[in-house]
């Protein structure tokens, strides 16, 4: 054994003995301030019990109560702290570093070594054993590379050179093998974490992660990032790495409710749930637009399949393509004084058929409010009225003698049902506050018709602001309404009607970016006008008749004097290097070649049929080649996904899925099929082949009815 891996091995080990140590004497410590705690609380339960029986002066027993809660907290606290160290260092446990780099700070002093982990760790001397992988000097190990090189500490640059780059393999306290920078050009860690089987769960990249995402999880000098990343280029590992490295750096700033993930479909959500949580981070809020449209919107919004279906059909109608505008949004931010028609633009509050507050009254109330504010500024001045004058009617009533005798009439169990109890008071006054009650229990329609705007007829607004940015009539039925509709319908509310309120979002990061529409982009800004946006995609994956080119969305940020930073990731790690070449074939961008990473791997392999019913034949001959291993079928359509399904019984190792519902999904073994010359023609069918491939990680097989399309001529050669 070399006296350098002897050396690593008692690192190892002392740094092993360290953590257990810790574990022992936090769980022991834990276990006690628990046990302490009980009996604390038990107490403190016993010593409030007795001061609000036993003193008279009230205020005293207040303040002490007030003095135990806040033990309590500081004890929860100091649980909660206790149970979080310990959770980290059970991890480390597993695997207490991965990496080591040696700096030499150019002064007089010898260079220094620093461990890199998944969390930082210090002995009982405050001498810091493992640094995690977001501090700065971890920097250094992720820029890959020896020599000069710099780090940023709080914006400053500290200039070093650096003297040895190490990457461990351990497994608890065992030190499996190590590779040294300068001896091996080829990543073997890295290659041997890509060889990995699929998972149904993204796993973090932490040990591996690649100096040109390392920048994209670093940069926090931009506003607006927008990444344009080849398939396979690591793109939403840097995303989930990002906010890993914000909720660490900005601790004191920021929680994970300051950010928002805004995901392409509901099985991606399930797919990257894990790699927070496994990073010792909580979730933050991650939806898709759909959701998150859904969450503001009174009404029902298509679902997630139905808008996939719609929106990968080959054209759009000419309304849609209005509501897609991202002028549209502008126009409607900036006709915040214009004058509706009034006649059917507001509608009467009704209660069991009968009038309550007719339209016409709110029309004049709308008519007394100033007419040089805005529209929202008299919508929420007729609400306030509405809803003042109906209390006041209520009021009114309440002192009715003929509601006086309903309240005295109700039943015994009436009167529980309307107050909880039973009338004990029958005096004029208690009578009227009885009155009241019941009055508002029985009208809580009115009042939420009030609050709910029920009055007001967006769809008016709607119609009318559609109207005066096209030139032309709306005419599709809104029900249920679509996300492109919702988009509009919320703009309209949060500048007509009523302003939404949203979270204050820090950061927002957009998966899947160039599937958005520029209205959907252009609504997003404006909600969230102060928040950071890290927005990743790939032009090649833009298969929906929503997609926005990357020009334009940077064109789009590029407001206020705000920068958009743009990365472009050209490196692919899932697939092997064959069916990266395959894909890279596809690619528009001829200027940029994707680079895998990958070994060769197998060719992908063309299958011909010459009628559907052949299809379960090849399915079989391909898991006959799988040896055991998953298939995933891809096609084009949630049509034949639905044909196709019925050919396999639940237990086989077959999952079909359409290439709409795969996007940011990788899978073992894919087979496509129908890769027909009548099935794929377009350009649109170029970037749908370009997506259904780089979702393979080890074999691509490639089913064709009769002829291949020609966009696939290249593999026959
Ligand atoms: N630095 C890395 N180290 C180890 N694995 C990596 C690294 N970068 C990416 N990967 C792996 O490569 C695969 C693709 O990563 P990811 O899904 O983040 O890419 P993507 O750019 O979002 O892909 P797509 O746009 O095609 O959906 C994943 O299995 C991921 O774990």
């Amino acid at each position: 054994m070399s006296e350098q891996k002897r050396q690593e091995e008692k690192y190892l080990k002392m740094t092993y003995q360290q953590l257990l140590h810790t574990q022992k004497t936090l769980s022991e410590w834990l276990e006690e301030t628990k046990h302490s705690g009980q009996s604390m609380m038990s107490k403190i339960t016993e010593d409030i019990k007795l001061n609000v029986d036993g003193i008279s002066d009230k205020l005293d027993s207040f303040s002490q109560i007030e003095m135990k809660n806040r033990e309590i907290d500081q004890y929860n606290i100091k649980i909660r702290n206790g149970e979080i160290t310990l959770d980290k260092v059970e991890r480390l446990l597993e695997k207490p570093y991965f990496g080591k780099i040696k700096v030499d700070f150019l002064d007089e002093e010898e260079p220094e070594s620093f461990y890199i982990g998944m969390h930082g760790f210090s002995d009982e001397n405050n001498d810091n054993l493992i640094y995690d992988w977001r501090s700065p000097i971890a920097e250094l190990f992720y820029n890959n590379e020896l020599g000069s090189s710099s780090y940023q500490v709080r914006g400053n640059t500290i200039e070093t050179s650096i003297e040895e780059r190490r990457q461990f393999v351990i497994e608890k306290d065992k030190l499996l093998t190590y590779f040294d920078t300068m001896v091996s050009i080829q990543d073997d860690v890295l290659l041997s974490a890509l060889a990995k089987d699929d998972t149904q769960k993204m796993q973090d990249i932490t040990a591996t992660i690649q100096k040109e995402q390392n920048v994209i999880i670093r940069d926090t000098s931009t506003p607006y990032m927008l990444v344009n990343g080849v398939a396979g280029s690591g793109k939403t590992s840097a995303i989930m790495q990002r906010i890993a490295y914000l909720l660490y750096n900005m601790q004191d700033e920021i929680t994970s409710d300051d950010v928002l993930i805004l995901s392409p479909n509901k099985a991606f959500i399930q797919y990257v749930s894990d790699v927070l949580p496994s990073l010792g981070e909580k979730n933050p809020r991650n939806m898709t637009l759909l959701q998150f449209a859904q969450n503001y919107m009174g009404r029902q919004i298509e679902s997630e399949e139905t808008y996939f279906k719609r929106i990968s059909k080959e054209s759009v109608s000419k309304e849609t393509t209005y509501l897609r505008d991202d002028q549209f949004i502008h126009y409607i931010k900036n006709n915040v004084y214009h004058e509706f028609k009034k006649d059917r633009l507001f509608k009467d509050i009704m209660y069991r058929d009968k009038d309550i507050i007719s339209k016409e009254q709110i029309r004049q109330l709308f008519d007394e409010t100033p007419q040089n504010s805005p529209h929202v500024d008299r919508i929420q001045g007729v609400k306030q009225r509405l809803l003042s004058g109906w209390n006041q009617r209520l009021i009114q009533q309440s002192r009715t003698k003929k509601i006086h005798d309903q309240v005295i009439s109700l039943t015994e169990d009436q009167q529980e049902k309307y107050f909880g109890h039973l009338i004990q008071d029958d005096s004029e006054k208690s009578l009227t506050r009885y009155a009241e009650q019941l009055l508002r229990k029985k009208y809580k329609k009115v009042t939420q018709q009030i609050n709910r705007y029920r009055w007001l007829n967006q769809e008016v607004l709607f119609h009318e602001l559609f109207e005066g940015f096209s030139g032309s009539i709306y005419k599709r039925q809104m029900s249920p309404i679509t996300l492109d509709e919702a988009i509009v319908l919320l703009t309209i509310k949060h500048f007509y009607v009523e302003r939404l309120t949203m979270p204050n979002m820090r950061f927002v990061l957009v998966d899947e970016v160039q599937d958005y529409t520029p209205a959907q982009l252009q609504f997003l800004l404006l909600l969230f006008p102060k928040s950071d946006f890290t927005m990743v995609g790939d032009e090649n994956q833009a298969i929906f008749n929503t997609s926005t080119p990357f020009k334009q969305i940077k064109t789009l940020f590029s407001v206020d004097d705000k920068e958009v930073t743009t990365y472009q990731l050209l490196t692919s790690y899932r697939s092997t290097g064959a069916i990266t070449k395959a894909f890279n074939e596809l690619s528009l961008s001829k200027n940029a070649t994707i680079v895998p990473i990958r070994p060769q791997g197998v060719a992908p392999q063309l299958i011909k049929y010459n009628q559907p019913s052949e299809i379960k034949e090849v399915v079989a001959n391909v898991l006959s080649q799988l040896d055991g291993e998953k298939l995933t079928v891809l096609v084009k359509t949630e049509h034949e996904k639905e044909i196709i399904e019925t050919f396999f019984d639940e237990e086989t190792q077959v999952h079909v899925t359409s290439i709409n519902l795969a996007k940011g999904l990788e899978f073992d073994n894919v087979l496509l099929l129908n890769a027909s010359a009548a099935h794929f023609t377009t350009i649109r069918d170029q970037k749908i082949l370009y997506t259904a491939f780089s979702r393979a990680m080890n074999h691509l097989f490639i089913g064709y009815e009769k002829s291949l399309t020609p966009l696939l001529a290249y593999l026959e050669k």
